[in-house]
């Protein structure tokens, strides 16, 4: 019980008392749950998508409901049909159609930043969910229809948060699930009806040009065929599902931690003044932006644990598996061993000039083959968008603030938000006037945070 209410206190704990796996028993269901923290035992399971299934943490609802339907994506997928739906889904997450979503990822970025206040506190975390539903549906749904896509966008935000309401998580759920089960299952067929709308549409009417998400899966065609009309709608909410929330928590995890290194926020300003900043392959080893998004995500992963499930009876370390045991696999536990890690509580963007860790001792996007697909769009969107809201905006923040990490579904979501200040920058080149302030919660735990070199003080 203890452990489903504070599942990262309960991650650490598990580690700290039984180091590189650990299982645990529930006592009502009767089940084993395994977590595994060591690299080694992250390769055994995730490199072997055949013997290990992904375990989808949402609720499917009844067959041939449109429930079941509009969570018939990726995630929810196993076998022979999940590694044909991944093929047919890669174009849209390739180099060529990343660099077309370019120009409106700078765009939505811009007039983002364009509604900040000058000198005004605000929640960045609720500003970049904000901004995250309106990237995720123009680029999923329509470069070109901008309002149908964020209409769209919005049911989908709504339908994933009444999923979240429900308390589910891969491992948890809360007593009050049957209460809302009703609700999301009508709310589905709502959705299901609007996507079903916008597929026929490209269906109908399709533009060989267009090349959002949605028309290029439309497209998408093997020996086999197209994708069923089920699978579509199944991938387009599972894509904005997985990409919408992950993202903006991202941005919130990343800011924060550079508003409180002073030092390297202002480096990496003079870099967006010189216009050297977004260069991802600079010679040399990545660029200062790409070194501080791997770090951000190194210390808080979005992402805070995923679950596969063995189909046969497996012996993994000292544990004999019994098929269907769930297996927990954790970059918030991972991420901090020492042994692939020095000092691994320290916020250190240059410590990727030096190490090259395994995909499975640094796994913020997953790994093997059913590692996150949008991870370089993810990584795309943080790329641009930063430097543009970093220019002209100082972020710091709020002095006081109560900064708290905790494990909602299956992400690291900043509880109480992350308050902050933007203020307008008024010098040019030389110093930024970038500070540090004093924070309390228990993101002081997680992260070795330097001095304040800010003293207290209230919003303007
Ligand atoms: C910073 C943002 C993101 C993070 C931290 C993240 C994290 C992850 C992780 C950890 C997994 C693996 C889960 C597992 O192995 O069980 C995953 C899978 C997935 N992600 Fe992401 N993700 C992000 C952004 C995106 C975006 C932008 C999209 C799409 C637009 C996306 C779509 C998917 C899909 C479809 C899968 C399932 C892949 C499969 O099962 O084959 N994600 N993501």
């Amino acid at each position: 019980m203890a452990f489903s209410r504070d599942l990262m206190g309960g991650l650490f704990q598990l580690h700290r008392d039984h180091g590189p796996i650990a299982a645990l028993r529930d006592q009502e269901a009767g089940q084993m749950v395994v977590c595994l923290f060591d690299p080694e035992y992250n390769k055994q399971v995730l490199s072997r998508a055949d013997r290990f299934q992904a375990r989808f943490f949402g609720i499917r609802g009844p067959k041939r409901s449109s429930q079941r339907r509009v969570t018939c994506g990726l995630l929810a997928m196993n076998g022979e049909q999940h590694k044909r739906n991944r093929r047919m889904v890669k174009e849209p997450f390739g180099p060529k159609a990343i660099a077309a979503y370019r120009p409106t990822i700078e765009q939505l970025a811009r007039e983002e930043s364009a509604q900040w206040r000058d000198g005004e506190a605000f929640d960045f975390n609720q500003a970049m969910i904000r901004y995250m539903l309106r990237v995720t549906s123009r680029l999923l749904f329509g470069l070109d229809e901008p309002t149908l896509a964020y209409e769209l966008g919005e049911q989908i935000a709504e339908w994933v948060t009444l999923n979240h309401e429900l308390g589910i998580g891969a491992l948890v759920s809360t007593p009050e699930f049957h209460a809302g089960y009703e609700g999301l299952l009508e709310f589905a067929k709502g959705l299901e009806s609007n996507v079903m709308r916008l597929i026929r549409r490209r269906q109908n009417d399709p533009d060989p040009n267009a090349h959002d998400v949605l028309s290029l899966l439309v497209r998408s065609h093997d020996a086999e065929g197209g994708l069923a009309d089920e699978e579509l709608v199944g991938q387009c909410c599972v894509l904005f599902a997985a990409a919408h929330m992950t993202t903006a928590h991202s941005f919130s995890w990343t800011t924060f931690l550079l508003a409180q290194h002073p030092e390297v926020m202002q480096t990496l300003w003079d870099q967006i003044h010189a216009g050297t900043a977004d260069d991802p392959h600079p010679a040399g080893g990545p660029s200062l932006l790409e070194r501080i998004i791997k770090e951000a995500m190194r210390v808080l992963p979005a992402s805070a644990y995923s679950v596969r499930m063995n189909i046969e009876r497996e012996q993994l370390g000292p544990l004999d598996l019994p098929p269907g045991t769930p297996i927990v696999f954790t970059p918030l536990v991972t991420h901090r061993l020492e042994s692939s890690f020095d000092d691994p509580q320290r916020f250190t963007p240059d410590r990727w000039l030096t190490i090259n860790p395994s995909p499975y001792a640094y796994h913020p996007f997953g790994a093997g083959p059913r590692r996150c697909i949008g991870g370089p769009l993810a990584m795309e969107v943080l790329r641009t968008s930063l430097p543009i809201f970093l220019r002209d905006w100082r972020l710091s923040v709020v002095a006081g603030a109560e900064v708290t990490a905790e494990v909602k579904s299956t992400m690291l979501n900043p509880r109480n938000g992350v308050p902050m200040i933007a203020e307008r920058h008024t010098t040019t080149g030389g110093c930024g006037g970038f500070h540090s302030s004093l924070v309390t919660g228990n993101v002081t735990e997680l992260v070795d945070l330097p001095a304040p070199t800010a003293s207290p003080r209230n919003p303007r």
